[in-house]
């Protein structure tokens, strides 16, 4: 009999009953052919530990969301051309099928740009190796590139669509286009062609842009939804009649609907009043639109993942993630979660039960690092490279040549045309001299004698992800000077300190005075028997890198801020074995070096602070 074939909740319906669409007549979604609406946010697996995914899309369900956004950023999974990782904290289909189990839907935007504050706006950075290749255009080579990632990608994600059986219900091509100088149509439309051959006729397509003319005229394209993106400074009405422009009828959509914002190092932390997120999400609500709230769990940029903006200078992105969102780095409930709660009980009901409660946080206390021997030649100079064009697509490399001349007064070490990216530690036969700085310090004098080795230990700090700089090349980019004549015969070595850390260590420790210049310093210590989430603080620290038990935690700058702790997940902790830290200090340590484990995050210390001359 016909309702039995209709209905979708029987055991075992097919997926053919299952479906997602759009319905023009009533401006609104179609979900198994019932209006349907999503309240969704937005969640990074990219940053947030594996252990800790099931707990943080738990608080978004509890919190009364029905669907969750997530990017897919290509240098991620394919870290060298043609090689993947799906596996670990890579593992898109675990969480796809996590979310699945959790009964949220899926908005997925696996770019093949994402933006999102990451490296490189998740391109991965061996297409620079074209040094003039026209990323987001149709440049054959990156086109190629693309296609071969898709190739790989979009076939993975089939089976997860909603009308295959699983949870995606919508999935977006590239991300804000019309926000990038090019405007090339035919990239758009070949990013359509691949992925309507890869995923066929049914999932929904769409585009995502700011709300003005200019960025929907270059970010849209006939056959993908037009959607738009806008945050709580922004007249809700206003921003859906921009994409009423595009699309006259269909459901209303913000896609990334700001519950906070971003933080550059040596700024002010971002934080967006709870209040006026709540109201303007009321609004949006009553208006039935469809929103994602961008982010619901932010989380963090490990290692060195994290982006850059170019605005008046470069400016990369901290290690933290939290992005003032309504879950914490750690994923602790805020005081934003319970008032966005509150209004979106108006709107949907809220799953019955508790919201679970903040995971425990445990402050371990002092760590003494002593410092590690002269590590800088022993550890990590690797030299098999000494003459290759190394290829690094992150972290630290080390270029080094032979003073060409006597200096008898102090002479002018200069970077010509900015060409730093992003720092480079100067070294003189192993002593310290000072920094040079993208943007910001452009020369340091320093004297020395003919055949003295000048190690220039350069740091990427994060390729841009956002506008028309995103060609981000790293290490010396143009020449540099000493006085008036330019230096040569560098040789350049690639520096694979995690592969050290993660191996290597840790070795004897050495001395326990401070120290200036780039050093590794390292400790042990062992926990009351718990590995509880903590926040690692490093009072009288510049500026580097903390790994623990081989984890890179990422990059630390408390002289600038405006981030003053790391989140330390406690599944990277061993409550029974001994745990080892290892801090790589680039320019100067405390004397009696130790870490301090805290037990709340500290995000909004900053410092007006460049660099101190050598002593
Ligand atoms: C100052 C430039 C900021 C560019 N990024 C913008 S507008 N955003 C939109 C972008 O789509 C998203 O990935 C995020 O990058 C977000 C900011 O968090």
């Amino acid at each position: 009999n016909l309702d039995w074939d209709l209905r979708t909740d029987l055991p075992g319906a097919s997926s053919t009953d299952r479906s997602f669409r759009i319905d023009y007549v009533n401006n609104c979604f179609l979900k198994d052919g019932a209006r349907f609406r999503y309240i969704s946010g937005s969640i990074h697996y990219f940053r947030v530990p594996p252990a800790y995914w099931k707990d943080r899309l738990l608080k978004m369900y509890m919190s009364g969301l029905n669907a969750v956004q997530i990017y897919v950023p290509w240098n991620y999974h394919e870290p060298q051309p043609g090689v993947y990782n799906f596996s670990g904290d890579r593992d898109l289909e675990k969480f796809l099928n996590l979310v699945a189990e959790l009964d949220l839907l899926v908005i997925l935007r696996p770019g093949p740009y994402i933006c999102a504050e990451w490296e490189m706006g998740g391109l991965p950075s061996w297409l620079l190796t074209k040094p003039d290749i026209a990323l987001r255009t149709t440049d054959s080579d990156y086109l190629q590139a693309v296609d071969r990632w898709l190739g790989v990608l979009l076939p993975k994600i089939k089976p997860h669509l909603y009308h295959n059986g699983g949870n995606i219900i919508s999935v977006q091509v590239e991300n804000e286009y019309g926000s990038y100088y090019a405007c090339d149509y035919n990239y758009m439309r070949h990013l359509l062609g691949v992925f309507r051959a890869s995923l066929g006729e049914e999932v929904v397509l769409f585009t995502t842009d700011g709300t003005s003319a200019s960025e929907l005229k270059c970010g849209t394209l006939q056959g993908l939804y037009a959607t738009v993106d806008f945050g709580p400074e922004e007249n809700v009405t206003e921003a859906f009649m921009l994409q009423r422009l595009y699309e006259p009828k269909g459901p209303l959509v913000n896609s990334e609907y700001y519950t906070g914002w971003l933080d550059y190092w040596g700024e002010a932390h971002s934080t967006k009043s709870a209040k006026k997120v709540a109201n303007s999400l009321q609004k949006i609500l009553e208006m039935g639109a469809n929103v994602n709230m961008y982010m619901f769990q932010g989380g963090t940029n490990f290692g060195y993942w994290s982006g850059a903006d170019y605005k008046d200078g470069y400016k990369p992105i901290t290690t933290s993630y939290d992005y003032d969102a309504p879950l914490s780095e750690a994923g602790d409930p805020t005081d934003k979660l319970y008032i966005i709660r509150s209004v979106i009980s108006k709107f949907q009901e809220l799953p019955a039960g508790p919201m679970p409660p903040p995971t425990p946080k445990f402050a371990y206390g002092y760590v003494s690092v002593p410092q590690v021997s002269e590590s800088w030649n022993g550890i990590a100079v690797d030299t098999s490279c000494g003459f290759c064009s190394a290829f690094q697509a992150h972290g630290f490399m080390l270029y080094r040549t032979l003073l060409p001349q006597e200096i008898v007064e102090s002479a002018l070490l200069s970077a010509s045309g900015n060409g730093v990216h992003d720092l480079a530690y100067v070294l003189l036969n192993g002593e310290y001299q000072g920094t040079l700085e993208r943007d910001r310090v452009n020369g340091i004098n320093i004297s020395g004698q003919l055949g003295d080795t000048l190690d220039l230990v350069v740091e990427s700090m994060g390729r841009i992800n956002f506008g028309a700089n995103d060609s981000d090349f790293k290490g010396l980019i143009h020449n540099i000077t000493l006085g008036t004549s330019i230096l040569s015969d560098w040789i350049i070595y690639p520096l694979d300190i995690d592969t050290a850390v993660a191996h290597a260590w840790p070795p004897t420790a050495q001395s326990s005075s401070g120290h200036r210049g780039p050093a590794f310093y390292t400790g042990t210590f062992t926990t009351p028997g718990i590995s509880e989430d903590s926040y690692l603080k490093l009072p009288g620290w510049t500026k580097g890198q903390v790994w623990i038990n081989g984890f890179n935690l990422g990059r630390f700058w408390p002289v600038r801020g405006p981030q003053q702790t790391l989140y330390v997940p406690g599944s990277f902790l061993s409550g029974s074995a001994i745990n080892t830290l290892v801090v790589l200090e680039l320019q100067e340590a405390p004397d009696n070096p130790k870490v301090l484990f805290v037990s709340r995050p500290l995000l909004n210390v900053t410092y007006n602070y460049t660099h101190k001359d050598r002593k």
